[in-house]
């Protein structure tokens, strides 16, 4: 009678664990495992004879697993005949196996104890407060409304945010993207019962799960698919919840705070919870191994709390993270100025050069068009040949031009520069002092600030090509200067200066 851990891979030993025996496995001569990710002390383990069950403890910092599903440092998980059990994660694997006992039916089997969470489950259901299903609510295809239970029943709570996907489940299938709406499984072995905990024992908490859903605007996702899903796995939480779906590029989706003001002001009575209380958890926090940082930004743009699933869920230390190369807020206390550019009584020419975004028709507008230049604009004269006879014309008839066009190559600078020596006018280059991607942050500030948002962005790609093609303006073109023009923020309201301080981007 005898219980042990198989390993996969036969060339490594097999592993006995003795009845109630702590039995330490990591690094060593008891494994030969030599990988040094591994700790000499990896994993703890406690065979149960009498049960049949093993008792799993992750000592080690790098992540082991049970049946594929990470442990967690310090986390104890249990493990039954025909388990696996990854001494690291996805390496390394073992079963579970107990050779020579009597077959499983024979054993008494005691009846299992009631969680909880289960009774309160039954309580809420009797009190009408837990239906089946919740109830589904849209705006337009912009963004979808789940809830379930009765979430203003704690009036004036403070919110527990959650993202989904990474955060909450992961795909079952291990790819990183779901094959289909069933392709998903909790993503630790202890998600329900640590969400049921902590809503159970602090009840001066909302819970809300906030999900960017692109794949749903790109035609990739079903909304029926992802509501099924969703209710799913609302009814195995067990606990009263709203859940938001984002497909658009519209203001609720995160890091921008849309859906936290249409949260305070539907579900919690208007009433702004408490920043140092409320938190929100997602996986996108910029950590190497992330996608993106959304889920730090949201909360850091919130002012609230924020953890990784790993330190919400299995109690591990913060890791290393980068932050965006562009704080928008940085630059709203600290705004740079142009004094240092001067406007000539005389008639001259003005070449704009500068990432789409990074502010020329802005600045142009403000500046320059108020001193008389005529305005030289693909987007409103539509074609090159436009812009040119336009151009031609203004400086015969003695007016001064700007041409306010990106303008990154040589020879989209120099059509406009012979039109100007053939008129002996003066050129000047203004080159806007921004980089990549503060122009990324203004772009999506520009698709918010629209009526309606989330249309009519230019496209990321549009910003690399401008940077490829950029040649470094210079005065041997036949500039008589090139100036640098700084970017001085400036806002027609409030609410226009506190959308442009916060990130907007998502990594
Ligand atoms: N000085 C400024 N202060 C605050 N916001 C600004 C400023 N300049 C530009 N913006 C904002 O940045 C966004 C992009 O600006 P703008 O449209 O002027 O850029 P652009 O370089 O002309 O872009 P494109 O080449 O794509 O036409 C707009 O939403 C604009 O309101």
């Amino acid at each position: 009678m005898t219980c042990l851990l198989r390993p996969q891979d036969p060339k490594f030993p097999e592993i006995p664990l003795p009845d109630g025996e702590v039995v330490t496995v990591g690094r060593g001569p008891l494994s030969k495992i030599k990988d040094s990710r591994c700790s000499r002390t990896q994993l703890e383990f406690r065979a149960n004879y009498k049960t049949r069950k093993v008792s799993v403890k992750q000592v080690g910092p790098n992540e082991s697993a049970l049946n594929g599903t990470p442990i967690g440092i310090g986390i104890e998980e249990v493990g039954k005949e025909n388990d696996s059990v990854d001494i690291l994660f996805g390496e390394h694997r073992y079963k579970i196996v107990f050779e020579g006992l009597p077959p499983l039916e024979s054993i008494p089997v005691k009846p299992a104890k009631i969680p909880k969470m289960f009774s309160s489950k039954d309580q809420f259901k009797k009190d009408g407060i837990l239906p089946k299903v919740g109830e589904w609510k849209s705006k337009g295809d912009q963004l979808h409304i789940y809830t379930y239970g009765d979430i203003i029943r704690r009036a004036k709570a403070n919110i527990a945010g959650f993202d989904m996907d990474g955060t909450i489940i992961t795909t079952k299938s291990g790819k990183v993207f779901p094959k289909d709406d069933k392709d998903w499984r909790f993503l630790y072995n202890s998600t329900v019962q640590k969400l049921q905990t902590f809503f159970e024992d602090n009840d001066n908490f909302k819970f809300v799960i906030v999900t960017n859903q692109a794949g749903m605007a790109n035609g990739k996702t079903s909304l029926e698919g992802m509501k099924k899903k969703v209710e799913a796995i609302v009814s195995q939480l067990g606990i009263p919840v709203v859940v938001y779906i984002i497909p658009g590029r519209n203001e609720y989706r995160k890091p921008v705070t849309g859906i936290w003001n249409l949260f305070v002001e539907e579900y919690n009575e208007s009433v702004e919870p408490n920043p140092q209380e409320s938190f929100f958890c997602g996986d996108a926090a910029g950590r190497k191994k992330d996608h993106s940082l959304s889920d730090r930004l949201f909360a850091l743009n919130l002012g609230i709390g924020f953890k990784t699933p790993e330190e919400f869920f299995m109690g591990q230390k913060p890791q290393e993270f980068t932050m965006p190369l562009f704080q928008p807020r940085k630059l709203l206390d600290n705004p740079p100025s142009n004094d240092h550019i001067q406007y000539p009584d005389s008639q001259e020419m003005i070449i704009m050069v500068g990432f789409p975004g990074s502010g020329k028709s802005s600045f142009v507008k403000s500046q320059i068009l108020t001193r008389s230049y005529v305005h030289v604009n693909r987007d409103t004269l539509k074609t090159a040949a436009k812009c040119l006879s336009v151009a031609d014309e203004a400086l015969k008839s003695g007016k001064s031009v700007v041409v306010d066009n990106t303008n990154p190559e040589r020879k989209d600078r120099a059509e406009y520069i012979k039109l100007a020596s053939k008129s002996k006018v003066p050129v000047r280059c203004f080159k806007m002092n921004i980089t990549h991607n503060q122009a990324l942050h203004n772009n999506r500030f520009r698709e918010l600030s629209r009526e309606n948002p989330g249309q009519g962005s230019v496209p990321a790609v549009a910003f690399n090509t401008f940077k490829s093609r950029l040649q470094e303006p210079t005065k041997d073109e036949g500039f008589t200067d090139v100036l640098l023009v700084n970017f001085v923020p400036t806002f027609s309201d409030d609410k226009k200066r506190e959308l442009y301080g916060k990130y907007l981007l998502e990594k």
